[in-house]
């Protein structure tokens, strides 16, 4: 029996990954969290590498929140990149692959097209900075990882923005929704079906990767969806990042390219609608 430690593991992914993880039963998951495991915290984790034989350490853990980070920065770099350089050291210690989380806002949205995982990164805000000094750590400190970057993330699970839709949308009859930032929601239920397909078929292409859902939406396209799936009345109407200033800059067009995942993994990537179908109907 193989043990695959999760840290964050009372978060959105995370719980995504429990959800579906008896698909893998020759594992045993480990789920481990705060107060009581702190991944900034060296020698907890240590001791945790040393009491149990890991294989994998899938990284859910990270300090999320975009907007306070531009007031909390030291708190965001000691989790995004204290913490992922420790467990990146534990893992190459005790022969572990480790699967570090990231996100499109790595990058500046400037570039106009879609991002290859090579393209320059130019994070606009503390959260992208630290997640970007998180993946250099983890590379730097072993050679067996992944890093999967990921966008607008969403499931049925924790907070996200699907769940402020619909309270919302329940709440108000006219909700105002940027409609001049591009990306692309993720089912947080398909990128833990990816994770497990790399942990199970033992997947040695190493590296970074880019994985959301297929298509193209701006927020308020998101929203549109949500409303007209989940069957809620509350009209839409877009406005421009001018109008709704927040503390973190986010990138305009952060559309992530995946022909590398897809080829790596030879899996077919559902359309993001189709998802988000599944997640509210299920
Ligand atoms: N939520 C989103 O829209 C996106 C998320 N991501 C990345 O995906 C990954 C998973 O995100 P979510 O599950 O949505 O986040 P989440 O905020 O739901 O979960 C993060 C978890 O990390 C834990 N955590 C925070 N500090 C910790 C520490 N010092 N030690 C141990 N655990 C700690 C929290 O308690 C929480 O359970 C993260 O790496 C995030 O940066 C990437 C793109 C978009």
């Amino acid at each position: 029996m193989k043990n695959v430690l999760v840290t964050g593991g009372n978060g959105q992914l995370a719980t995504c990954i429990k959800d579906i993880d008896s698909r893998a039963s020759e594992y045993h998951f480990i789920y481990v969290d705060l107060p009581d495991f702190d991944i900034t915290d060296k020698e907890i984790v240590n001791r945790l590498f040393e009491a149990n034989d890991i294989s994998h350490c899938i990284n859910c853990a990270a300090y999320t929140a975009v907007d306070k980070a531009e007031s909390e920065k030291e708190l965001a770099y000691s989790v995004n990149v204290t913490g992922a350089k420790n467990l990146a050291e534990a893992c190459d210690e005790h022969h572990a692959i480790m699967i570090q989380i990231s996100t499109d806002f790595v990058f500046d949205g400037n570039q106009g097209f879609s991002y290859k995982e090579n393209d320059k990164t130019n994070p606009l805000g503390v959260y992208g900075a630290t997640k970007w000094q998180g993946e250099l750590a983890v590379s730097q400190a072993l050679e067996r990882h992944f890093v999967l970057r990921t966008s607008w993330l969403y499931s049925e699970f924790g907070h996200n923005f699907v769940k402020t839709m619909q309270r919302l949308g329940a709440e108000r009859e006219i909700l105002n929704v940027v409609s001049d930032q591009i990306g692309t929601p993720t089912y947080a239920g398909d990128l833990a079906k990816v994770i497990l397909k790399i942990v199970q078929e033992d997947i040695n292409e190493y590296g970074t990767y880019h994985y959301s859902n297929e298509g193209v939406a701006s927020w308020y396209d998101f929203a549109m969806a949500i409303f007209e799936i989940a069957e809620i009345n509350c009209n839409v109407l877009p406005i421009k990042t001018e109008a709704y200033p927040t503390p973190a800059k986010r990138p305009s067009f952060s559309v992530m390219d995946k022909s590398k995942i897809k080829n790596a993994l030879q899996i077919e990537i559902p359309y993001w609608r189709e998802s988000l179908v599944r997640c509210l109907t299920n």
